[in-house]
């Protein structure tokens, strides 16, 4: 194995009355684009200050290039970090708000015009350099961010939710703009957002975090299809998740009994009759079916939500579990699908997915 470019070695952060990361290992390749997400409050932002140096670990070690940053102050990591906020100084012209950070390093007066002027170009803002920042979009401010960390040409950025400020179509540039950067410079890239589409779109591995634990690192089709808990399927939203518990073992099947009816569910080993079978099926697995007497589990249509060319479709089974469902619109259409309709659920237990028993890896 090489020596990771960072590694988060049992990294703990314990403030007063909360413990905000809990002994979390992890290891970043040089030139990794990794994406932390996790609901509100699981540690995500400390965990980056922490990598930045803004912040000091309780107990743990965190190396980057195989040295350990415990004690060494933000200003000596060249780990530039890039805010919602952004932080820009209003009272500097954006030249000088992108030179800023050679200023602190002492870099000569025409050497860092130079290269502000530089980074400038290359975020496509030639031409704006003796603006004030109040004279710039938002997303042009967001530009000048990204020139002002990367103008010390670091080997990592750091970027905690650095386009939930923006509108949707804006969003969208600025990821490509971001996938662009992340492919030309070949740095090492650590994003925390709340947005599962920017990490899907953006990230080689994603990190899931609750309260304080990483939950799952993995590729994002690997997070989306094999989540290693129920945490994580329920975090990646468009799952179902099935209690049950193992009735029996058949070449590769378990046979697992739930409040809906039995199953077959894909498995590499066996487990022992009455153990945990819990397993997911993901919303676009699902197949609905209007003919009521055909096999499958009856639920009631409870209503649609939209999302692009796609609806999701919510469904309840009878003892109140709620079910969600991915559907084309001209499948809506043919079924007929409104609020109120009678259908019948079923999948490929192929595409049912066995969640690891808690402690084991699957
Ligand atoms: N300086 C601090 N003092 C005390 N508690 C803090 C401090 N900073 C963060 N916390 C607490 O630590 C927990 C994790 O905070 P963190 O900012 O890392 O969460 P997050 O996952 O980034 O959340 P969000 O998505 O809401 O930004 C929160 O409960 C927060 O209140």
């Amino acid at each position: 194995m090489p020596t990771p470019f960072i590694a988060l070695d049992k990294l703990d952060k314990r403030y007063p009355d909360h413990h905000a990361v809990k002994s979390i290992d992890l290891d970043i390749e040089a030139g990794e684009f990794i994406a932390i997400m996790g609901p509100s409050g699981c540690g995500k932002s400390t965990t980056l200050r922490l990598i930045a140096g803004l912040d000091e670990p309780t107990d743990g070690d965190l190396r980057i290039g195989g040295d350990s940053m415990r004690g060494v102050p933000a200003f000596q990591r060249n780990t530039p970090m890039v805010w919602q906020s952004l932080a820009l100084f209003p009272f500097l012209t954006v030249a000088e708000n992108v030179a800023f950070p050679l200023r602190m390093q002492k870099v000569g007066a025409a050497e860092r015009r130079k290269r502000a002027l530089e980074w400038l170009d290359r975020l496509g803002l030639a031409g704006m350099a003796e603006r004030n920042i109040a004279q710039l979009s938002g997303g042009q401010r967001q530009r000048v961010a990204i020139a002002r960390a990367l103008v010390t040409e670091p080997s990592v950025l750091l970027l905690d939710e650095p386009l939930s400020a923006l509108d949707a179509h804006l969003r969208v540039r600025m990821q490509t703009e971001l996938s662009r950067l992340h492919r030309e410079l070949g740095i090492t890239f650590v994003y925390v957002t709340h947005a599962q589409s920017e990490a899907f779109a953006l990230a080689d591995r994603i990190v899931i975090m609750s309260e304080g634990h990483i939950q799952q690192v993995g590729r994002p089709q690997d997070v989306y299809r094999a989540p290693a808990n129920a945490f994580v399927a329920e975090f990646m939203g468009m799952n179902n998740l099935i209690r049950g518990e193992v009735r029996g073992n058949d070449e590769g099947m378990l046979e697992v009994g739930s409040t809906l009816g039995n199953f077959r569910v894909p498995t590499l080993t066996t487990r022992p009759e009455g153990s945990r079978g819990d397993f997911v099926i993901a919303a676009d697995r699902v197949v609905l079916a209007a003919d009521m007497e055909g096999p499958g589990i009856a639920g009631t249509v409870l209503g649609l939500e939209f999302v692009g060319s796609t609806q999701t479709v919510f469904i309840e089974i009878e003892g109140g579990t709620e079910f969600r469902v991915q559907k084309q619109q001209h499948e809506i259409e043919a079924l007929d699908l409104v609020p109120g309709r009678q259908v019948k659920l079923n999948w490929d237990s192929r595409h049912a997915w066995l969640l690891p028993q808690p402690g084991t890896t699957h």
